[in-house]
């Protein structure tokens, strides 16, 4: 929905995604009656299944738990609106009750990455301070220590699973929810709230540039972000059944668990990825729309297991959160035969995608068109104004999807997003002439040589294509004279020989001179990543003041 007559220069360049339905609360008085009332209206078919263990939970079922649970919180922990819930897990059944418990009571729910060290979860639990936390086993050692240590906010904690070996310092979540036997779901008061105010999650961002925020995304964020797969039921003709790998404590997998909750959709849950598990649930359960990140798709393109699955039920990979190249996307579908790869670009901060390729709309490399009810502009690096088509600059959004801001922290808000309401993602990219968008790279992470901006996904992506090449991560080696020197850390294939004078010639061939290995060629056993795909290239930045150390 783009202008059609001239507008002064600056509104000229904005561009609006598609207006957003009149009425995206369905007029709830609260994000816990939206999500309610949808609920009810899916009836008893089939929410979720355990991918491992094939345990189900139909949709009635789901509503009747959390509404339980939701009592026991009230009436025994003097849970109330407002209060923070934290829940530290993997993706498990028990996850969904308890995230729809807390919206139903009007708390805000912080899920944390249940592979956090101590630190960071005395970091990431110190944003949030929430009252009650939620633990599976997996990290409930790490959690309960933590806990301990930070009882001036957090006062209990229930334990998913059917045994507590820490004593009166935990509950266990089953026992919990059967205090409250039976309950009629139609009485229990989801009380109003201001939906533009009340905050709904507080997510950490992945902690790629830095130390994680604490991002803070309102009711209506949540609810804004449920037309992202509206349509997905209605225009594909297979049955959508979804595979749910993507943690549901990152930004991507929470919003993306909500958004196929509220559109009758069933999803098959992984508690983390595994080759084999990842695949053989693919094909037992018929799975035929994947969210996935590049890491997986890689994994895809080039992994010789995937030789040995029938995948030929997948219909869409819906693919985010990292740079994905166009060259991968193609092997992909060449090998599998999937319909449509459609990339999405989101951040915490935009709750779910803001922008996202369609049916319709996927040219390879994109990332797609505005999200409904959103805005955006790409400004200047120098001089912030807004840019034309096909010029490189900061992709800035606003919209119904924008945080609230950053938990404890209106420094680092104010600095994200500017008094007009403009957020700046610190992402650099473009749009072309249909209005698709293409991400370049992270502002911070471009290598600069010689006065040139060179963008480290893009040589990524280069050596990907190479198949004696199983993984890379680019950098910028520190130069006196050039400034930096792009720098290849790359995984060899297994039983493959590969020097650094092939992979060098490999880049330089398909690249300007800019753009070439200056900085040289470093063989690693693996890249580091965080769990929502991104190369943690400050990780590999560090390794190069320790020369040919190994990762
Ligand atoms: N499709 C995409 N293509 C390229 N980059 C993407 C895409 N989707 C998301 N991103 C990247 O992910 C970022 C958002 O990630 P997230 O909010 O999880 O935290 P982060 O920015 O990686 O970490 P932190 O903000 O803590 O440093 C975006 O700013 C962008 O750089
Ligand atoms: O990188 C991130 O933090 C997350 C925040 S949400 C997000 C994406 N959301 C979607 C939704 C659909 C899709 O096809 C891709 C993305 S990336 N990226
Ligand atoms: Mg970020």
């Amino acid at each position: 929905m783009n202008p059609t007559h001239p507008l002064p220069t600056d509104e000229k360049f904005i561009i609006s995604g598609p207006p957003e339905p009149a009425n995206i609360t369905e007029s709830c008085s609260s994000l816990g009656m939206f999500l309610y009332k949808r609920l009810l209206r899916n009836g008893d078919t089939t929410a979720l299944i355990d991918g491992v263990y094939s345990t189900e939970l139909q949709y009635l079922e789901l509503l009747e738990k959390a509404i339980r649970l939701a009592e026991s919180l009230r009436r025994h922990a003097n849970l109330q609106a407002g209060d923070v819930v934290g829940i530290v897990s993997e993706n498990r059944l028990e996850f969904p009750v308890a995230l729809y418990a807390a919206f139903f009571l009007g708390a805000a729910v912080a899920p944390i990455n249940l592979t956090y060290t101590e630190r960071e979860l005395n970091h990431a639990l110190n944003l949030s301070k929430p009252k009650v936390l939620f633990v599976s086993p997996y990290s409930a050692e790490r959690v309960v220590k933590v806990a301990g240590e930070n009882r001036n906010f957090i006062e209990r904690v229930f334990l998913f699973g059917d045994e507590n070996a820490f004593g009166s310092n935990v509950t266990l979540y089953e026992q919990f929810l059967a205090t409250t036997s039976t309950i009629n779901p139609h009485t229990f008061p989801i009380l109003p709230t201001n939906v533009d105010e009340h905050v709904a999650l507080i997510l950490c961002s992945s902690g790629t540039t830095g130390l994680p925020k604490g991002v803070q995304l309102t009711q209506r964020n949540v609810m804004a972000s449920v037309s992202l797969l509206s349509e997905l039921e209605a225009s594909f003709e297979v049955p959508v059944v979804v595979l749910g790998v993507i943690p549901w404590f990152h930004a991507f997998g929470c919003l993306t668990l909500i958004n196929v909750l509220s559109n009758k959709l069933k999803l098959v849950s992984l508690p983390k990825f595994e080759e084999g598990l990842f695949l053989s649930c693919i094909e037992n359960y018929r799975c035929s729309f994947v969210f996935v990140v590049p890491p997986l798709m890689v994994f895809l393109a080039k992994h010789p297991l995937v030789d040995s699955y029938d995948l030929s039920c997948v219909n869409t990979l819906l693919c985010g959160a990292a740079p994905l190249s166009r060259e991968t996307e193609e092997l992909v579908k060449r090998r599998i035969g999937v319909k449509h790869v459609l990339q999405g670009y989101g951040m915490s901060e935009t709750t779910l995608a803001t922008l996202v390729q369609t049916a319709e709309c996927n040219k390879p490399g994109s990332v797609g068109k505005l999200q409904v009810g959103t805005r955006a502009k790409v400004i200047d690096l120098e001089t912030g104004k807004p840019l034309g088509p096909n010029r490189p600059g900061e992709l800035c959004f606003q919209g119904t999807q924008i945080m609230k801001g950053y938990i404890g922290n209106d420094k680092a808000t104010r600095e994200t997003i500017d008094q007009n309401g403009w957020l700046h993602t610190g992402d650099i990219g473009y749009y072309d002439e249909d209005y698709e968008f293409f991400i370049i790279d992270r502002l911070k992470e471009l290598i600069k040589y010689k006065g040139y901006q060179v963008p480290p996904a893009e040589i990524e992506s280069i050596l990907l294509t190479n198949v004696k090449i199983k993984d890379a991560g680019v950098v910028g080696l520190p130069d006196e004279l050039a400034g930096e020197l792009p720098l290849a850390f790359v995984v060899k294939q297994p039983n493959v020989t590969l020097t650094e004078e092939e992979v060098r010639q490999y880049v330089a061939e398909r690249t300007s001179p800019a753009k070439r290995l200056h900085g040289g060629v470093r063989f690693v056993e693996e890249i580091p990543k965080n769990v929502s795909g991104k190369i943690l290239r400050r990780e590999l930045r560090a390794l190069l003041k320790k020369p040919h150390a190994k990762l």
